[in-house]
Formats: C-alpha cells, sequence, structure tokens
C-alpha cells in the first residue's frame, strides 16, 4: 500500500512564547492526489498545522511525514528547499513579488526549487489559467487581484507539486472571484493528480471536495497561561 502524501502521528508543537500554547495531531493524512477541505473555529490551529506541513515551521514531537519525507528532522534550509521543490503554496497573502512580471515571479519561484521552465511553459501556464497574454509583462502591483490570484496558482503549479496548500486563499475576493478561483484550483490540480488540502471559513465549497475534516475531530490546542 503506498504511503499517503501527507502523514502524521502524535505530532506536537509548542509555540515559543508565554502563554505556553501547544498544538497536538494525534493522526492526520491526506491521499494522492485527494482533495480534502480543512474546517474549523478561528484560532483552532488550522494556519500553524498548514505552517507545520509546509515545513514552515517544524514540530518538536511526533512524526510528519510528506511524500515520503520526514520533515521534522530536516533543518530551515532543508525544508525550505523541498517546500519549493514539492508543495505548491497559496496563502491569503500572495506573497508576490510586485515589482516583478507574472513570467519572473514563477521563474524566480523555480530557481528558488532549483528546477528550470522554459518561457513558453509558462506562457501555456497563464494561458491554461486564464490569464491575458497582454498582462504577462506587466508588473504582479499593475495587475488586478483576480489577476495575481491567477499567478500565485501558476507559480504553486510550475514545479509540478503532488501537494497544493491553500490557507484561505480567497479571502480577498468576491463570490464570484472566489467561485473562479475554486474553479481554475480544481480543474488544474485534477489534470496533474494534484492533492489538495484547502483551508476555509466559507464552507459552500466543502461538498466538492473528497474529504471535509474539522480541526475539533483532528487537533487539540492548549494554552497553559503563565501565572
Ligand atoms: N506566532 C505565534 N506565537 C504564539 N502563539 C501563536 C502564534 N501564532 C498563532 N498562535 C496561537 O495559536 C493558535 C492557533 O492559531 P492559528 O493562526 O493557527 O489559528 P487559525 O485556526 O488559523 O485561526 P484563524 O481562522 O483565525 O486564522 C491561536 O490561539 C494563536 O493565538
Amino acid at each position: 500500500m503506498t504511503e499517503p502524501i501527507v502523514n502524521i502521528t502524535g505530532l506536537e508543537f509548542n509555540f515559543d512564547d508565554k502563554s505556553k500554547t501547544r498544538l497536538c495531531v494525534p493522526k492526520m493524512s491526506v491521499e494522492a492526489a485527494q482533495t480534502v477541505f480543512l474546517q474549523g473555529d478561528s484560532g483552532s490551529g488550522k494556519s500553524t498545522l498548514l505552517h507545520l506541513i509546509c515545513g514552515l515551521w517544524r514540530a518538536q514531537k511526533g512524526s510528519l511525514r510528506v511524500l515520503g519525507q520526514e520533515l521534522t528532522t530536516m533543518s530551515g534550509s532543508e525544508r525550505d528547499l523541498f517546500r519549493a521543490q514539492n508543495i505548491g503554496v497559496i496563502f491569503q497573502k500572495l506573497n508576490l513579488i510586485p515589482y516583478l512580471s507574472a513570467v519572473e515571479n514563477i521563474q524566480l519561484a523555480c530557481q528558488f526549487a532549483k528546477q528550470s521552465i522554459s518561457v513558453s511553459d509558462i506562457h501555456t501556464l497563464l494561458e491554461k489559467l486564464n490569464l491575458p497574454r497582454s498582462v504577462f509583462q506587466l508588473s504582479a502591483n499593475q495587475l488586478s487581484l483576480g489577476q495575481q490570484q491567477r499567478i500565485a496558482i501558476a507559480r504553486a503549479l510550475a514545479n509540478k507539486p503532488k501537494l497544493i496548500i491553500a490557507d484561505e486563499p480567497t479571502s480577498a475576493l468576491d463570490q464570484d472571484n472566489a467561485d473562479d478561483f475554486i474553479k481554475l484550483l480544481f480543474d488544474v490540480a485534477g489534470q496533474t493528480n494534484t492533492g489538495i488540502l484547502f483551508v476555509s471559513h466559507d464552507t459552500r465549497w466543502a461538498a466538492q471536495f473528497d474529504e471535509h475534516l474539522h480541526m475539533r475531530e483532528l487537533a487539540v490546542l492548549e494554552r497553559q497561561l503563565a501565572c
């Protein structure tokens, strides 16, 4: 049997803060090409969990394997490279470089992942995402939010990741743009057999996902306030 692309057992993450906040995730998995909608109350630890799965943060205890690699024993730079090469990340804050064009933003992400991509492949990807050719060379800050979202998806897909992690990616969009965004994400991920772990407060789309997880069944957030 193949291992899930995300495979968590007995994970514990302690914030380095006075409140001694700890997130515990006994068990969680995402299968290859599976789409998972993750829901939870504000402050329940959704973003923290995604930061751990992306390798932005490192848990102190337990096991967190992504695509067969144990992230808890990697150094920060190893996790950065692993993320760049294997995980497409789309956060609410798109983190595009504002003065670079769509094409340059994607090239930069590929350079960081030590992978090469041709300009014509970038154009094909951007066209697939319905970004008009006329804006390919404009800087990101000259584009609409919806266009910037498309670049963020293209950048997340450029390295052909097996997993996309999206943390409230639609919260800055109006309903029509948000619906378009989800459709695009599913279309492109479906064509490439990419798994999706998607966090949102908006449950309208939950039914479209293969699995619907809730933080209260998945994790415990403990806080011991210092006296
Ligand atoms: N850098 C930090 N240092 C200490 N505690 C933090 C830090 N970031 C988050 N927390 C705490 O961890 C808990 C989980 O936060 P997190 O951002 O993961 O929740 P969330 O479910 O994503 O919330 P929301 O839906 O409001 O974005 C919160 O109680 C928060 O106060």
